[in-house]
């Protein structure tokens, strides 16, 4: 039994380190919690696009997963990319059974606008990954599809809140509104409270991996112990940090800096 917090990634790869779980031990590295990953696809990807993703087998990734947990059971985890439902199923069974704190991130398109998820996992995510995630991390557009309506107002953004919610299971969502106009403000929603934190949007289009980075600190502030409400507040102070501070890596939407933020 470990006395260091320990984080869980299960997500693709993005070997330029900017998005995936490469991103995520980065983020969990700086928060002071030792990251563990165990990689649902490897893509071949840049700053400017992906240009090839490679599946890893269902059973494998039982295998990396049973790995992990029949060693040492971490304090929370996160999902990130997983392209097809018979891998859903595989990573639910580990969350069902081992009962540790959850967030779900629901990586369907890239930045650059590539598929990393098939259309007909969708059912699939709602059904099993969904009920049983602590915190959601939805992007407006995810949102809207996985909710099934577009969000075009305040009052739109309340009700899709609701159904991850209220009609889907989850513990809490949080929509991210890096895609909306005017200040980045993120809405929580725990079932019975919604709150926002909001950040003055920075002019940048150096945001590769904002929403993994974003993610996977939550995942480490819940490893050590802390309330959604706090980590809601770490993720939000470091993600606008991290931007703020992007080091110009690449041609392309380079990645966030993972190193900048300071703050306890
Ligand atoms: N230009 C920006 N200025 C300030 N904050 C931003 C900006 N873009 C994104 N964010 C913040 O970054 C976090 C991730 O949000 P975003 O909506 O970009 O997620 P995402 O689309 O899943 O990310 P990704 O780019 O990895 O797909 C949120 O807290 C969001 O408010
Ligand atoms: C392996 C992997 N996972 C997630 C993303 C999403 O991140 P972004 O939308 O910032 O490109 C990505 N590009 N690659």
């Amino acid at each position: 039994m470990s006395g260091l917090p320990i984080g869980l990634t299960v997500a693709g790869t993005d070997p330029t380190g900017g998005a995936g779980v490469f991103a995520d031990l980065k983020a969990m590295h700086s928060r002071g919690v030792y990251g563990m990953a165990a990689v649902t696809s490897l893509t071949a990807q840049n700053t400017l696009g992906v240009q090839d993703v490679y599946n890893v087998p269902a059973d494998f990734i039982d295998k990396e997963l049973n790995s992990i947990f029949s060693d040492e059971v971490p304090h929370a985890m996160k999902t990130g990319m997983i392209a097809e439902a018979d891998m859903m199923a595989v990573i639910a069974e580990y969350v069902r059974k081992y009962n540790i704190p959850y967030v779900m991130d629901p990586v369907m398109i890239a930045t650059s606008g590539d598929r990393l998820m098939t259309d007909r996992s969708m059912a699939t995510l709602i059904d099993t990954l969904i009920p049983l995630a602590n915190i959601v991390t939805p992007n407006l557009h995810e949102a809207e599809s996985i909710a099934g309506m577009k969000i075009q107002s305040e009052n739109d953004l309340h009700k899709a809140l609701k159904v991850f919610v209220d009609d889907m299971g989850a513990e809490s969502v949080i929509i991210k509104g890096g895609h909306l106009e005017g200040d980045a403000t993120d809405y929580l929603y725990d079932g019975s409270r919604i709150s926002t934190l909001s950040a003055s949007r920075i002019d940048t289009d150096q945001t590769h991996g904002t929403g993994c980075t974003f993610s996977a600190v939550l995942t480490a502030e819940l490893a050590k112990g802390r309330t959604i409400e706090e980590a809601f507040k770490t993720g939000k102070a470091y993600i606008t940090n991290a931007i703020q501070n992007s080091p110009g890596i690449g041609k392309g939407s380079g990645p966030v800096n993972h190193f900048s933020y300071k703050g306890d």
